[in-house]
């Protein structure tokens, strides 16, 4: 599960006086967020219960996972090696130890920070710094606990290049979701899930003020 930020349009209910103002459920963006935080200007008649539409906006447990430029956040993987034929002048750029750069399997590291944690020591990344340094990478077999390194150092994937998302752990299949660089993909929820996220505060007011109409209606006379 995953806490990403979200902003949009919201759902408030809460309890006030005269114009109420709840904070509740709420949604935002899309697709509908579940369990967000929402703040909502209340419609409250008198002493009650108000709800209404409002901004919405924090923080959303996902339940599955959000992939950002070809990688998954707080996930275990790699990238399978492929060859890039052309240096990017953008990387080329940040090649010394104040400032290293280096492309592996078309992901982007900044390096600078890890330079002197490095357990193969700082000049050896140097030497390969500001270039695609793939094949001296591999060529090292570094640990998994390396290969997932790469992703925290991660700002960005070469521009036309694509990497492929292979978990690390075990002998498991390649996922296959092939991303474009620099492409945001939310994963998809299922219809029933949006739907319940959407129905149910909808359902809550309906019963609410319904409730309210009933209890004000004339007691009949026998
Ligand atoms: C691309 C050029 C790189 C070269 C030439 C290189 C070289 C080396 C060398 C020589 C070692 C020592 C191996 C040993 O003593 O057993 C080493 C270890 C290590 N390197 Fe690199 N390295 C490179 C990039 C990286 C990157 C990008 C990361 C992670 C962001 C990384 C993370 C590690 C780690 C964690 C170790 C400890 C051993 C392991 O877990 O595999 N290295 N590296």
């Amino acid at each position: 599960m995953v806490i990403t930020n979200f902003n949009g349009a919201g759902v408030g209910f809460g309890f006030g006086v005269g114009c109420g103002f709840g904070v509740g459920w709420g949604f935002g963006g899309m697709p509908l967020n579940f369990l967000g935080l929402g703040a909502g200007g209340g419609c409250g008649v008198g002493v009650g219960l108000g709800w209404g539409f409002g901004t919405a906006f924090g923080s959303k447990y996902r339940l599955s996972r959000i992939t950002f430029q070809g990688m998954e956040f707080d996930s275990k993987e790699k990238s399978d090696s492929m060859e890039l034929s052309k240096p990017s002048p953008e990387v080329a750029q940040h090649k010394s130890n104040k400032n290293c750069w280096l492309v592996i399997n078309g992901r982007v590291l900044d390096l600078t920070k890890f330079l002197v944690d490095h357990p193969g020591g700082e000049d050896i990344i140097v030497e390969v710094a500001g270039k695609d340094a793939t094949k001296e990478f591999d060529a090292i077999g570094h640990s998994k606990a390396a290969q997932n390194l790469v992703l925290k150092y991660q700002v960005g994937v070469l521009e036309g290049a694509t990497v492929q998302d292979v978990d690390v752990d075990a002998d498991k299949e390649p996922k296959n979701e092939e991303m474009s660089a620099f492409v945001i993909k939310e994963d998809t929820k299922s219809k029933t899930v949006a739907f319940l996220e959407f129905s149910v505060p909808i359902l809550f007011a309906c019963v609410y003020f319904g409730y309210r109409v009933l209890a004000r209606a004339e007691p009949v006379d026998y």
